[in-house]
């Protein structure tokens, strides 16, 4: 299936909630706000089954953050029984050290972690928590799944870090995810940093390029690591291969993470079992690039 702007839809973002046990001075929340109203794992897998149907292959599980669910597992578990061929989920990585064998049984396939600092004074005060469970969480994923991908989301406060986080992820065979700051509020626009020259530096120590079809990302092969970058904004060719839509915790169907304004609302539609194709589709219809060449 494809969208009004010959955008093939494949892809599926589902987060789960909006509670988080940390605080990221630069979290955007998935473009969502609070709210009261949760869905269920039942509520999840009816979503998945219909998104199916319109050729969706690959489901992310996001949030807040998404191992603060008591039932993560049971969501896992609903989704990839249903077929899901790539079943990842993004998290902070704090509570892994006790979920990760869990979500691993109930065939979940990849997992991405965020991690912001090696520096555990930084990384108390810019995103408060404990790096070190995170560190222990990042060590058991990474014997268990495959891929396991570092977010690393750069800033004018941990730029310095680019050449430990390489180290790091060679160290513990992780892809290193370097990621542009979408700066969501005017005061976060002091802290963006652009990374096209650390992606200058990668490139000239490449072996290898491959450029995803997943909006357009570029992932470098070097000795023993691979580098993938983010580049979302103001990026054009980033927008015009965008094969997600979205789903957020208290059930509306999202067609671009920086819209706030055209989200359509299944609740009632999936608490009455009614058919969702309908939204879907009027989901699809919606969608437009949010930057894109006038
Ligand atoms: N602008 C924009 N940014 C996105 C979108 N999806 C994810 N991102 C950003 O991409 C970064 C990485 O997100 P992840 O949750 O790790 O997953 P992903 O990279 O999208 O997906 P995979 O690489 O397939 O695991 C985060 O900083 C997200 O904010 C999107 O649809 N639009
Ligand atoms: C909103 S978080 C939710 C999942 C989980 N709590 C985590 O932090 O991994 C999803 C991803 O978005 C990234 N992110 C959050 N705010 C961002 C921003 N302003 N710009 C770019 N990426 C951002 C996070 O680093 C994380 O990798
Ligand atoms: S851990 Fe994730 S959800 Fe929590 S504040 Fe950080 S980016 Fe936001
Ligand atoms: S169209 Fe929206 S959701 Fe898709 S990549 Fe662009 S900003 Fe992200």
């Amino acid at each position: 299936m494809k969208d009004r702007f010959g955008r093939d839809i494949k892809s599926l973002r589902i987060s789960v909630n909006c509670e988080c046990n940390l605080r990221c001075f630069y979290c955007h929340k998935e473009g969502h706000k609070s709210s009261e109203r949760y869905l269920t794992p039942e509520d999840f897998e009816k979503i998945v089954k219909t998104a199916m149907k319109f050729g969706i292959e690959k489901v992310k599980i996001s949030g807040g953050e998404p191992l603060l669910r008591e039932d993560i597992v049971e969501i896992v578990r609903r989704i990839k029984n249903l077929g899901i061929k790539d079943l990842s989920l993004t998290t902070n990585g704090t509570l892994l050290k006790d979920l990760a064998y869990e979500l691993k049984e109930a065939g979940l396939d990849r997992i991405n972690i965020s991690l912001f600092s090696l520096n555990k004074e930084r990384f108390g005060k810019f995103i408060g928590g404990n790096l070190d469970d995170v560190i222990e969480g990042i060590r058991i994923a990474t014997k268990l799944f495959y891929p396991v991908k570092i977010n690393y989301v750069v800033t004018t406060v941990n730029i310095d870090e680019f050449n430990e986080m390489l180290k790091f992820c060679k160290e513990v065979k992780a892809i290193l995810q370097v990621i542009e700051l979408i700066p969501t509020t005017e005061p976060l626009k002091k802290f963006y940093y652009s990374i096209n020259t650390l992606e200058e530096k990668i490139k000239e120590r490449a072996n290898k390029v491959f450029v995803r079809k997943f909006q357009n990302r570029k992932k470098y092969f070097l000795d023993g690591l691979e580098v993938e970058f983010v580049k979302p904004m103001d990026n054009t060719e980033f927008c015009a291969n965008c094969s997600r839509i979205r789903v957020t915790h208290d059930g509306h169907l999202k067609p671009c993470l920086l819209r706030d304004d055209n989200l359509i609302d299944i609740y009632n539609a999936l608490k009455k079992n009614e058919d969702l194709e309908k939204y879907f589709l009027e989901c699809i219809y919606r969608r437009e690039p949010y930057f894109r060449k006038k």
